[in-house]
């Protein structure tokens, strides 16, 4: 985590952004014969997932879900801690038709080409996208720079800053 450039996301919005990823979504239905079902690559993906579930109108959600290690491992090593259900997959023709793939963000692309390997008709959406992964969402709100770190409202709280006169002294 040495991105050097900080990207805070606050609820509200992330809220927003997660409403205009459902407005895409929306204009992009009927040209994939309608979205019946959500995949949710946990955990990142559960909060957006509930959003655009419930601005679509969808109600068959499903998660996959996988564990990768930034801090630690090499990055891109991914492990895959329960895949999709059969159901989900015989009932989108074996390939993800009319199934979304949600996440927070997509970074070196390593997470969503994964689940694509899994479901290769299905769409790839994120809410924020880094230019690695830009290529494997098929749909994405914002992209930021390859070293910038998002944080998401979920992982921090309010706590005191010190301006920006005493920062110089540090
Ligand atoms: O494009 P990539 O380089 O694969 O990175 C993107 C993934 O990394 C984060 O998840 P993480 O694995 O950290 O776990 P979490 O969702 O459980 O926080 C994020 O939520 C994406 O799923
Ligand atoms: O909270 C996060 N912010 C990021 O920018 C990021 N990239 C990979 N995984 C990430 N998690
Ligand atoms: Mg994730």
């Amino acid at each position: 985590m040495s991105s050097p450039k900080k990207f805070p996301v606050s609820w509200d919005q992330f809220h927003r952004d997660c409403k205009a990823l459902a407005w895409r979504l929306t204009g992009l239905a009927d040209a994939n014969g309608g979205w019946n079902a959500i995949v949710a690559i946990t955990r990142g993906g559960l909060v957006p997932a509930a959003i655009i579930a419930r601005e679509l109108g969808i109600r068959n959600i499903e998660t996959v879900c996988i564990a990768s290690y930034h801090e630690y491992k090499d990055q891109g090593e991914l492990e895959v801690l329960k895949g999709i259900s059969p159901d989900l997959i015989s009932g989108s023709g074996g390939q993800g038709e009319g199934v979304l793939i949600i996440d927070d963000l997509t970074d070196t692309g390593a997470t969503a080409r994964k689940v694509r390997e899994m479901l290769p008709k299905a769409h790839i959406a994120t809410v924020y996208a880094k230019p690695k992964g830009c290529e494997m969402a098929d749909t994405f709100v914002t992209e930021v720079s390859q070293d910038t770190w998002i944080y998401f409202p979920w992982d921090m709280e309010m706590s005191y800053v010190e301006p920006i006169s005493g920062l110089k002294d540090g």
